[in-house]
């Protein structure tokens, strides 16, 4: 079994910097010869089947799948490297935590930091959602667990969800609710979604559905027992990946391209704006006041 941490060079030629956890070579996982791979770093499990053609990525960032710096850093380098290799067709998103999707950007890294950090925090999170909104594979979100703000951005760049039934699995942009903004990238993946009236009226009020509401509102496809999540985001990928990949590929980029165009021709102002909008003393106290409250929730 192979154990790499540091620099690691991918199937595609590139060569990226593995900033943490460790990579378990496929090659070597892949001996079993039943066409199963396991590649595994710190926060993000992947797991493969490559006779089918479907990669599995479990979000493993305990407690709350927060999608902090490191577990983005760890992200992109999976989905980089699953999307150079063409063996996979189809990747299904999940969560390795119980009872947890993801509980979005991680406010840690948005509180007490400096204006640098807060730059390399959200060049993270856009490259994050690029990577998962234009990719050439087929992605189902196998929703099964809470999954506010960031996380239901990585939800609503897949290409279909399916959603647990458990009403606490709550979904949906609630950034106003901790007095702030979801930026215009969110927002448009919300209205390409739900449409205009729904998305205005569930941003303005952050408000976050439960699953039957979720599927009223358009928000997930499909809302299933809980037991059934996982089955049913394969039978739908098995569905998808019946259609010729160029033409699902080409048709999937006609419908984005132009929401991510949005995006990457002001990037940098985007940075900009992020960071002079967290580090104002108003915002800090709020993220503050509401990190305090999820803490003392408990007691
Ligand atoms: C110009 C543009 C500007 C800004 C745009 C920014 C866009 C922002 C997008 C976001 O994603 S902001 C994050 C929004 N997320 C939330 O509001 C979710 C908050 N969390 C919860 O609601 C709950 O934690 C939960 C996900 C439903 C899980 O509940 P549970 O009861 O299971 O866990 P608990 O609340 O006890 O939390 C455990 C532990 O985790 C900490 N925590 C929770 N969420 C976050 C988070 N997003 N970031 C960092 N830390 C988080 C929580 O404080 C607890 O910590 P403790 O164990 O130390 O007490």
């Amino acid at each position: 079994m192979a154990l790499v941490a540091g620099r690691k060079t991918f199937a595609a030629g590139k060569t990226l910097l593995l900033r943490a956890g460790v990579w378990l070579g496929a090659e070597a996982a892949a001996r079993g010869g039943n066409g199963a791979r396991r590649f595994v770093s710190q926060r993000v499990l992947v797991e493969s089947d490559v006779t089918a053609g479907i990669a599995t990525i479990k979000f493993k960032n305990p407690p709350v799948n927060s999608l902090s710096l490191e577990f983005l850093t760890e992200f992109i380098i999976c989905l980089e490297k699953l999307e150079n290799d063409k063996t996979y067709r189809g990747l299904i998103l999940t969560s390795d935590c119980p009872g947890i999707f993801s509980a979005g950007l991680d406010l840690r890294e948005m509180c007490g930091k400096n204006l640098a950090h807060y730059a390399e925090y959200w060049r993270a999170i856009q490259e994050t959602w690029l990577k998962l909104y234009l990719s050439n594979m087929v992605l189902v979100a196998a929703i099964n667990g809470a999954s506010p703000a960031g996380g239901c951005l990585m939800a609503l760049s897949s290409d279909y969800r399916v959603l647990a039934d458990n009403p606490r699995y709550r979904i949906g942009l609630n950034e106003t609710l901790l007095g702030i903004v979801a930026p215009f990238w969110f927002k448009d993946v919300l209205v390409n979604t739900i449409g205009h009236r729904a998305a205005e009226h569930a941003l303005q009020l952050g408000l976050l559905f439960q699953p039957t509401e979720a599927l009223q509102v358009g928000m997930v496809d499909q809302v299933v027992p809980e037991d059934q999540v996982q089955s049913t985001a394969l039978s739908v990928m098995t569905e998808w990946l019946a259609i010729p990949d160029h033409a699902r590929q080409l048709t999937k980029s006609m419908m984005r391209k132009a929401t991510a165009d949005n995006l990457i021709k002001q990037r940098e102002a985007d940075i900009q704006n992020f960071v002079s909008f967290v580090s104002r003393d108003s915002i800090q106290k709020s993220l503050q006041v509401y990190l305090e409250k999820l803490k003392q929730k408990k007691h």
